[in-house]
C-alpha cells in the first residue's frame, strides 16, 4: 500500500499521533525498556484501523478506554520493520480523537539503543545507555509513526537504577523520586511537537554544570568540566542563532557529552544536544558542531524535512546557519574558510561516491525501502549549504558574477525571508517544491535564473563554481603549504627526505588546529586525484611536523588516512588505537576504509580483525555501517 512516506509503513496523516505519555522502566540486566505508550490520536480522514511502525518491539496489549484491542504484526520489512496494524473497536470518524495504550518492550537487539557495560565509560563503574533515532530507529524504542510529518508532544516518567540519572530530550519535570527496589524516576515534557526521531534518552551516572542561562553540559562526573570549558560559548551562539533565525522556542539548551562510542559528532536532539568526546580538543576548535546543533534548533527541529529525501532541508540550512553564527562570533574570514574545507569535503565525497551516484543527488530517491542511514553523507550538508549561498547571491540582482559576493554576509533581502522561511513552516515539516516556491515569490527574477532541476535531481558537485564566492585569504597558507608538498611528492623529488626546497618545523608553528587541519585535507584533496603521497613524503612530514603527535580527533584521522594511502605500515597500530577508542562514524568510516585498501600488505585483514574485536563497543548503526563497509 502506498504511504505517505517511502520509509514509513504507519497510517500517517489518516489517523495522527499527537501526544504520546510514556511510563518506562530501563532495565540494564535484560537489556529491556519496558512499559506503556499512551498514544493520542487525531483522526484526520475515516479509519478503523491505526497502523505504528516498529522494529524489534515486543507487543504485550493495547487498549481503549480499558478494553483490550485486536492487533497485528505484520511482515517484517528489512529496513522498516514491521507494522503494528491495531483493529479500533468501531469506524473512527473524520475530526474525531482517541487514546490508546500500548504495553510493550524493547528488544537486546533494538537498533535505536547503545548499551554500555561499566567498562566502556569514563568512570568504569556503572551501565550506561543512550539512543539515536534519527533516521528511522525510534520505531525499535516505541511503537510510533515513524515519519518526520507526524509531529508529537510528549511525557515522559523513567524508572531506572539508582544512583544512575535518566535524561531526555524534553525538559525536566520536578525531582527524581523514589521508586523503590532501589531505583528513582524521572519526569519529563515536550510540550513543542516533535518528529519521533528526536525523541532521545539516555539513563548514566552523570553531572551537570551550568554553562550560560539556559544551558548547563551533562556527563560523567570525569568529563564534565573539560565539557563545560570546550562548550562555554554556547549562550553566544545561541543569541547569534537567535539574530539569524528567529525566536528559540525550546527553553533550555542543555548539551549531554556522551561515553566515545556515541556515533556522531553531535545529534540535536531538543533541549538536550547529544554531543561526542571527540569533539573536547581543548580549544573550542570543533565548538562549531555546536553551533550545528544549535541551528538545528530552527531547520530539522522546529522546521522538518518532509521525508528523509528533503533531508538537505535539514542539513543544508543547518550548516548555513551554523556559518552565518561562526561569520557573527568570528567574522567574515572564519565563514569562508568553513566554507572552502566544506566545499574540499563535498569534492572529496563526490570524487569517492562518483560523479554519477545517485547518493550525490541533493534529493534523493528513498523508494523501495532504502534504507536512509545507506544514503548519508556530506552531500545534503555540503551540497545544500552551496546552493542556499548561491541563491542568496543571486538575490543581488546582479545575476551570479562573483565580484560582489560576499556569502558571509549575504544579502538583508534573503536573511529576512530566511527568519519568513521558519515562521511560515515553524511546527510543521517543509519539501524542496514549497522552498523552491517561497523563493519564487520572494524573488522571481533571481529564481529564473536558478536551474532548479541541475541543483535538486542531478548527480556529482553543484552546477555552479560555488568556490569563486569565498576569499581563499584564510585558507591560503595552509593550501599553499600542502601544494608545495604535492608537487615535491609528484615531481619525483623522491628518495629519503623528501621535502619541499627550505620546509621546516616552522611551516606550521603559527597554524591553528583548523589551518593544521585544512592541510592535511588539501593533501587529501590531492589524493583524491588518484595520487597517494609517497611513503618518504609521509616520512619526512612526520619529522617535521610531528603530526603523529596530534590528539585532535580531525587531524588524527585525516593524517592516519594520509599514511595508510601511502602504504606505511606503522600506521596500522595507531589507526587500531583510535578505532578501539571512539565510535564517531565520522572517524571509523574513513579509517578502516583507508586501512582496508592500504598498499601496505595486510591492511584488509587488519581492518577486519580489528573490527572483529571492536565491534561489540560500537553503537549498533555504527557497527552496521562499518560491517557494510568492510563487506562483513
Ligand atoms: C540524503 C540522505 C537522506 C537521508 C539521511 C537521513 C538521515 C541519516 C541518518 O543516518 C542519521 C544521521 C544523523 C546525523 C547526526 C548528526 C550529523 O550531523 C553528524 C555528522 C557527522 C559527524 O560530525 O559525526
Ligand atoms: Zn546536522
Amino acid at each position: 500500500m502506498p504511504t505517505f512516506d517511502p520509509s514509513s509503513q504507519s497510517s500517517y496523516p489518516a489517523t495522527a499521533v499527537t501526544h504520546v505519555a510514556f511510563d518506562v522502566d530501563v532495565d540494564f540486566d535484560e537489556k529491556i525498556i519496558s512499559g506503556t505508550a499512551t498514544a493520542s490520536v487525531k483522526v484526520q480522514s475515516q479509519s478503523s484501523t491505526l497502523v505504528l511502525d516498529t522494529r524489534d518491539l515486543h507487543i504485550e496489549r493495547v487498549q481503549l478506554d480499558g478494553a483490550d484491542l485486536t492487533f497485528s504484526i505484520g511482515e517484517t520489512h528489512p529496513v522498516m520493520g514491521a507494522p503494528l496494524v491495531i483493529e479500533l473497536d468501531k469506524q473512527m470518524e473524520k475530526d474525531s480523537s482517541f487514546d490508546v495504550v500500548i504495553t510493550y518492550r524493547t528488544s537486546p537487539s533494538s537498533s535505536a539503543v547503545q548499551w554500555l557495560r561499566p567498562e566502556q565509560t569514563a568512570g568504569g563503574k556503572h551501565p550506561y545507555l543512550f539512543t539515536q533515532c534519527q533516521a528511522i530507529h525510534a520505531r525499535s524504542l516505541f511503537p510510533c509513526q515513524d515519519t518526520p510529518g507526524a509531529k508529537m508532544t510528549y511525557s515522559a516518567k523513567v524508572t531506572a537504577p539508582n544512583p544512575l540519572t535518566a535524561l531526555m530530550s524534553a525538559i525536566p519535570i520536578g525531582e527524581p523520586a523514589d521508586a523503590g527496589d532501589g531505583k528513582s524516576s524521572f519526569e519529563f515534557k515536550q510540550d513543542v511537537p516533535i518528529p519521533p526521531y528526536l525523541l532521545a534518552l539516555a539513563v548514566g551516572n552523570v553531572e551537570a554544570v551550568e554553562i550560560g542561562p539556559r544551558s548547563k553540559v551533562w556527563s560523567e562526573p570525569e568529563m564534565v568540566q573539560a565539557g563545560a570549558f570546550e562548550f562555554s560559548e554556547t549562550e553566544d551562539f545561541l543569541k547569534a542563532a537567535e539574530q539569524v533565525a528567529g525566536p528559540y522556542v525550546w527553553g533550555r539548551y542543555d548539551l549531554l557529552l556522551l561515553p566515545p562510542s556515541f556515533p556522531y559528532g553531535g545529534m540535536e536532539n531538543p533541549c538536550l544536544t547529544f554531543v561526542t568526546p571527540t569533539l573536547l580538543a581543548g580549544d573550542r576548535s570543533q565548538a562549531h558542531v555546536v553551533a550545528h546543533e544549535i541551528a538545528h534548533s530552527w531547520s530539522g527541529n522546529l522546521v522538518t524535512n518532509k521525508t528523509w529525501e528533503h533531508f538537505w532541508l535539514n542539513e543544508g540550512f543547518t550548516v548555513f546557519i551554523e556559518r552565518k553564527i561562526m561569520n557573527k562570533m568570528y567574522g567574515k574570514s572564519v565563514f569562508d574558510f568553513n566554507a572552502i574545507g566544506g566545499l574540499m569535503e563535498l569534492k572529496e565525497t563526490v570524487a569517492r561516491l562518483g560523479t554519477n551516484h545517485p547518493h550525490t543527488v541533493l534529493k534523493p530517491e528513498l523508494a523501495g525501502g532504502v534504507d536512509p542511514d545507506d544514503v548519508f553523507s556530506k552531500v545534503p550538508y555540503e551540497k545544500g549549504f552551496a546552493f542556499l549561498v548561491y541563491l542568496e547571491h543571486m538575490t543581488r540582482g546582479d545575476g551570479d558574477g562573483p565580484e560582489r559576493a560576499d556569502a558571509a554576509n549575504g544579502t538583508p533581502e534573503f536573511a529576512e525571508f530566511l527568519i519568513e522561511h521558519f515562521q511560515r513552516h515553524q511546527y510543521a515539516t517543509v519539501e524542496s517544491d514549497d522552498f523552491k516556491a517561497a523563493y519564487t515569490a520572494r524573488f522571481p527574477e533571481a529564481s529564473a535564473q536558478v536551474d532548479w532541476d541541475a541543483w535538486l535531481t542531478k548527480p556529482g558537485m553543484p552546477p555552479v563554481d560555488i568556490g569563486q564566492y569565498y576569499d581563499g585569504g584564510s585558507s591560503e597558507a595552509s593550501a599553499e603549504l600542502a601544494r608545495k608538498w604535492h608537487l615535491c611528492d609528484v615531481l619525483g623529488m623522491g628518495g629519503e627526505g623528501t621535502r619541499p626546497e627550505g620546509a621546516s618545523a616552522g611551516d606550521i608553528k603559527d597554524f591553528s588546529s583548523m589551518q593544521v587541519d585544512h592541510f592535511l585535507l588539501s593533501l587529501i584533496e590531492y589524493r583524491g586525484g588518484s595520487h597517494a603521497l609517497s611513503v618518504n613524503v609521509v616520512k619526512s612530514l612526520d619529522e617535521l611536523y610531528k603530526l603523529s603527535e596530534f590528539k585532535n580527533s580531525e587531524i588524527r584521522c585525516k593524517w592516519l588516512q594520509l599514511r595508510l594511502a601511502a602504504g606505511d605500515a606503522g600506521a596500522f597500530e595507531p589507526a587500531r588505537d583510535m578505532l578501539r577508542s571512539q565510535g564517531r562514524m565520522k572517524f571509523l568510516r574513513p579509517l578502516y576504509r583507508s586501512l582496508s585498501k592500504s598498499k601496505a600488505e595486510g591492511g584488509k585483514k587488519f581492518a577486519e580483525e580489528t573490527f572483529a574485536g571492536a565491534r561489540n563497543m560500537y553503537h549498533p548503526i555504527a557497527e552496521k555501517m562499518v560491517a557494510a563497509d568492510l563487506g562483513m
